[in-house]
């Protein structure tokens, strides 16, 4: 079994307007590396779903739009030629062929014997850890059974480029957790470039090596999870990558100054700010006086394991972290310390 080869992909003012004048996608450029996997991440309606089908040639880009993979144009090429594999929520898989030869289907259009395809399809059946299954119609398989011979039938034909558009979605939590790990594990492995459409965050930071963060047909910001998560480039991105907290007020002489008390703000601007920051970042303690520091009233508290997660009373409320062993009652007055340089401000 060779390994499937990844692909660059460059997209250069590619966009499209639907008939009815939808603008789901306003001209972008996007550079895909070579063995990297690119999580396309937004809210519903957004576009991500228009951008992997125009990079599969499901769709064609309005015009001046141009696609290259590994500097060959493929922008007029219709999808059966491009060489990509898709992952779909709904399976799309043949429901009258057995398992192995859903996966061998693809390897006939390479003009491969019968006898070779099955064999190459078993390997790829043991890649997605359903091996045994091989003979079983689709009909007898669980949801998380079918995505993986979906998976194991896209990569058996060694796609230059893996797309995948919310595979995981229609499965249960622990399912989605499990097959998300095992599809991380094997993107690394075999290198293969892909693409992979979800709106769910978590999942996003774990697959993705860069995560291109999507609003209203537009890339509000690319980068790292690091960098998305730590330093989010617009109130959406923040707002959509779970930077939940936010809390108003007033910063003069480097002081900001809110309903709940005061605290230091050396690095802020004097004016109105609206501070947001993670419940991770933000420590309960004792109250201090409401001259130095910000006191804020439990609105409830909810013990995690290795600490407490705090509500505290506001408009809106905010969540923060206490120790597990402090003692925290509805309506106590506590202290709340913001870590510094955990704070964004918009
Ligand atoms: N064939 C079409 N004709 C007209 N408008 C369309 C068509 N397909 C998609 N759209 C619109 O384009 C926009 C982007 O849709 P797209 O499916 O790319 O979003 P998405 O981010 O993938 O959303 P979801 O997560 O709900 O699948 C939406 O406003 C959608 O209604």
């Amino acid at each position: 079994m060779t390994e499937p080869s990844g692909t660059s992909a460059t997209l250069t003012g590619v966009a499209k307007t639907f008939p009815d004048g939808t603008r789901a996608l306003h001209p972008t450029d996007l550079a895909i590396a070579r063995g990297e996997t690119l999580v396309l991440l937004g809210p519903s309606g957004c576009g991500k779903t228009t951008l992997l089908r125009l990079i599969a040639g499901l769709e064609a880009s309005d015009a001046g739009g141009a696609i290259h993979f590994d500097g060959e144009d493929v922008t007029a090429l219709p999808i059966e030629r491009r060489g990509v594999g898709m992952v779909f929520q709904s399976y799309a898989l043949f429901p009258n062929m057995s398992v192995a030869e859903n996966v061998a289907y693809g390897l006939r259009v390479r003009g491969m014997g019968r006898r070779a395809r099955l064999a190459e399809a078993a390997s790829f059946l043991a890649l997605c850890r359903i091996e045994e299954l091989g003979e079983r119609r689709i009909t007898e398989l669980s949801g998380g059974q079918r995505q993986r011979v979906a998976l194991a039938r896209a990569l058996a034909a060694k796609p230059r480029i893996l797309l995948l558009d919310e595979p995981l979605t229609a499965l249960d939590a622990n399912l989605r957790e499990t097959l998300r790990a095992e599809i991380d594990e094997l993107l690394r492995r075999l290198e293969v470039t892909s693409v992979y459409v979800t709106h769910d965050q978590a999942e996003a930071l774990m697959l993705g090596d860069r995560i291109a963060v999507m609003e209203k047909g537009r890339i509000a910001q690319i980068g790292t999870p690091q960098e998305i998560y730590r330093g989010p480039a617009t109130s959406f991105v923040a707002e959509f990558v779970g930077l939940t907290n936010e809390l108003r007020g007033e910063v003069a002489a480097g002081v900001f100054r809110a309903t709940h008390g005061a605290m230091p703000a050396r690095h802020l601007r004097d004016g109105t700010h609206t501070l947001r920051f993670r419940p991770e970042d933000a420590l309960v303690g004792p109250a201090t006086s409401v001259g130095d520091g910000l006191v804020m009233e439990v609105a409830a508290a909810v013990f995690v394991g290795g600490h407490q997660i705090v509500t505290l009373a506001g408009n809106p409320p905010l969540r923060a972290h206490a120790p597990a062993d402090m003692p925290l009652a509805l309506g106590d007055r506590v202290g709340l310390t913001l870590r510094p340089d955990a704070i964004k401000t918009f």
